[in-house]
């Protein structure tokens, strides 16, 4: 028997040994960064030309947040309590750049009940050192109200606060006292009934008869609404109360200046995710309301 040649090896193009996954990763990262990048920019053109149109509109002069959700949110990431807050107050800066960027000149925010000193003492040292420090970033020389020229107001109880936070705040109200385009209420220690009480009180120190105590008179009183930019710019009532959370209570804000007609909106998500998807909505369902208001008006003249 003769000797069997050996077969020619045969010649394929695949590669003989299989790319690593180091080797995938990157080819699918050079292949879908260019895209998601371009994807990136066309998103933010769309928000930016979306805001610009829906600025062309009617806004409202006053809304108010009551940011729930923040422990909620940490805890369903398996994350810190203070964590959620951390993120609750980054979604205040994110919402607030928001509102600035459609000319809504008043934005009032319940930062702190005075019912949340029952929470333990490293919760509440927490909140007002978040409180102090994001506060202190947005009214620093060159943060975005000195740059907008919105002024700082605290509302509510400051005496409940410890000294050193009372200052910072005083200093951060000073600094930012000559801003003239619009007003940041930020609310804490706070509740709507005692915002109310004081009212009267002052009311009736100023006046001992009680026929100066009329609704009128107390209104205008309201540590919210004593500012004369609030006059000025619409009396101090809210047209729009969006609390978040999915939780449908009121929990003692500004209920006097969110019943004059103001639209209130529950929406489900916690306030750490809070942003433009939830604000847009309710902010086009306001500007058709005003919009029909505008033309049922016109048909009565
Ligand atoms: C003014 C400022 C910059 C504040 C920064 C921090 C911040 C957003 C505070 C809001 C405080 C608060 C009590 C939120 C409600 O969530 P929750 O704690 O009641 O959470 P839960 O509803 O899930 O229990």
């Amino acid at each position: 028997m003769g000797k069997r040649n050996k077969p020619p090896p045969i010649k394929t193009d695949v590669p003989t040994a299989a790319p690593d996954d180091g080797e995938v990763r990157g080819a699918t990262r050079a292949l879908l960064w260019p895209i998601s990048a371009l994807l990136h920019s066309i998103h933010t053109l769309l928000t930016t030309l979306l805001l610009s149109v829906i600025a062309l509109g009617p806004m409202p002069t006053h809304i108010g947040f009551v940011m729930d959700g923040n422990r909620r949110y940490a805890r369903s990431h398996g994350q810190r309590i203070a964590r959620g807050h951390e993120k609750g107050s980054e979604s205040l800066k994110r919402t607030l750049r928001i509102c600035l960027r459609l000319n809504i000149p008043i934005v009032s925010v319940y930062a702190f009940a005075i019912d949340n000193f029952r929470r333990s003492p490293e919760e509440v040292d927490t909140l007002m050192r978040l409180a102090t420090e994001s506060l202190a970033e947005i009214c620093r020389e060159g943060g975005f109200l000195q740059q907008h020229s919105i002024r700082l107001r605290c509302i509510g109880r400051m005496e409940l606060l410890k000294p050193d936070m009372q200052k910072a705040l005083q200093e951060m109200e000073a600094a930012t006292a000559g801003n003239k385009n619009g007003v940041l209420n930020v609310c804490g220690p706070y509740a709507s009934r005692d915002e109310i009480t004081t009212a009267v009180r002052d009311t009736l120190a100023s006046n001992p008869s009680p026929k100066a105590i009329t609704p009128e008179a107390v209104f205008g009183r309201l540590q919210s609404v004593s500012a004369a930019e609030d006059i000025a710019a619409g009396g101090g009532a809210l047209d729009i109360l969006i609390r978040t959370s999915d939780t449908k209570r009121l929990s003692d804000f500004m209920l006097w200046q969110a019943d004059r007609g103001a639209q209130v909106h529950f929406v489900k998500t916690y306030w750490p995710d809070f942003g433009l998807t939830d604000l847009l909505p309710i902010l086009l369902g306001w500007q058709q309301r005003e919009w029909l208001r505008g033309e049922r008006h016109e048909g009565w003249e």
